[in-house]
């Protein structure tokens, strides 16, 4: 006798998307971090899209797999189980709530800070997650900060560490989501699979200064591009893809936007993503990097710590433009 388990429909509710994706989108830009002309086409991408993906990072793919196999167990736990790692306030195990103000998806995730160690209770071997994190935690955060100092040099500000030491500080406030979207029998999927009707996170920005993803082969990433239109990032388990967040974009003085992304359910695969959140610390002023500014050019952001935006990213829905809070109304 087949016993089948408790379908996931029982455990998830559907969330309508009902925008369309473009149907000729325009290639996501591909930076290989081991050319010497990386930098220049990593301002490029950020100044354009706000995203790209990497190639030839130096993350060991036994550290990406071995975290894969161990997120794959800890998500096929029963419930009872996974929840012992406590409810997401905001760390802990969350499963289709995202956030306090009632925002939904079809995902279920663990989000856990990168500098305590994380309450593993429940899973069955905590020693072997734990160490899976931190190997992969700690190549990802290396490969995070070179990108960072690439993007100080390409912007010809010094220190080439003034975005990086941000992350490297020991108080800093990094993040790190490990989301599983189980595959949703609500969905109707379009001919080529690059959309669907079930929203599995919904549309917003990440208020970090940078975002480092990696997934399995399975798609339903989208961004937005700057006329508003969505297009799929087809998954690559091999790459990694690093958005701009909030906090780069004020860096900047808007020069990099932040970029708009959401991810929606797929009707049979299921889709694991790992995301490295790049954090400053709590009381670090976010504010444009001085050497970027010209002349009398003024900031276009009031100033604000990282405490200060976080507090306020924590009262706002998902697709809600948190930065609009913190702007200037500059006289013309
Ligand atoms: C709805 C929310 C979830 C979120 C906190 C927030 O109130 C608004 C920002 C959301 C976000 C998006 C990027 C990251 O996944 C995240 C961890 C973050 O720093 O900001 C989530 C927050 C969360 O899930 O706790
Ligand atoms: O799971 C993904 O691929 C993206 C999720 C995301 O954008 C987030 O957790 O902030
Ligand atoms: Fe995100």
């Amino acid at each position: 006798m087949v016993i089948l388990s408790k379908p996931a429909i029982e455990q998830f509710g559907c969330i309508r998307n009902k925008q369309a994706a473009t149907l000729f989108p325009p290639l996501i830009p591909l930076v290989d971090l081991s050319k010497p002309d990386s930098r220049q086409q990593i301002i490029k991408a950020c100044e354009e899209f706000g995203f790209f993906k990497v190639i030839n990072h130096g993350v060991p793919m036994d550290f990406i797999s071995r975290l894969e196999s161990e997120a794959t167990k800890f998500f096929s736990l029963p419930l009872s189980e996974k929840e012992k790692t406590g409810q997401p306030q905001p760390y802990g195990y969350g499963n289709k709530r995202i956030g306090p103000n009632g925002d939904v998806g079809w995902v279920e995730y663990l989000l856990l800070t990168t500098n305590q160690d994380p309450n593993l209770l429940g899973t069955e071997n905590p020693e072997s997650f734990r160490i899976a994190l931190d190997n992969y935690m700690a190549a990802v955060k290396k490969m995070a900060c070179e990108i960072l100092e690439m993007i100080a040099d390409g912007l010809k500000v010094q220190p080439r560490n003034v975005l990086s030491k941000l992350m490297m500080d020991e108080q800093s406030d990094s993040v790190f989501r490990l989301n599983h979207y189980p595959p949703c029998p609500e969905v109707v999927q379009s001919l080529n699979g690059t959309s669907s009707n079930v929203i599995g996170f919904g549309e917003h920005t990440d208020p970090q200064i940078i975002s480092v993803l990696r997934s399995n082969n399975t798609s339903g990433l989208q961004i937005s591009l700057r006329d508003g239109t969505w297009i799929s990032v087809p998954p690559d388990q091999y790459s990694f893809f690093i958005n701009v967040g909030d906090s780069l974009q004020v860096m900047t003085n808007g020069r990099f936007k932040s970029v708009k992304h959401r991810v929606l359910a797929n009707s049979v695969k299921s889709r694991l993503s790992m995301i490295y959140f790049c954090g400053p610390p709590l009381s670090e002023k976010i504010a444009p990097l001085p050497s970027l500014m010209r002349g009398d050019q003024q900031s276009l952001y009031k100033e604000f710590t990282w405490f200060e935006y976080k507090k306020s990213a924590y009262s706002s829905r998902l697709a809600d433009n948190r930065l609009m809070h913190f702007e200037k109304i500059v006289a013309s």
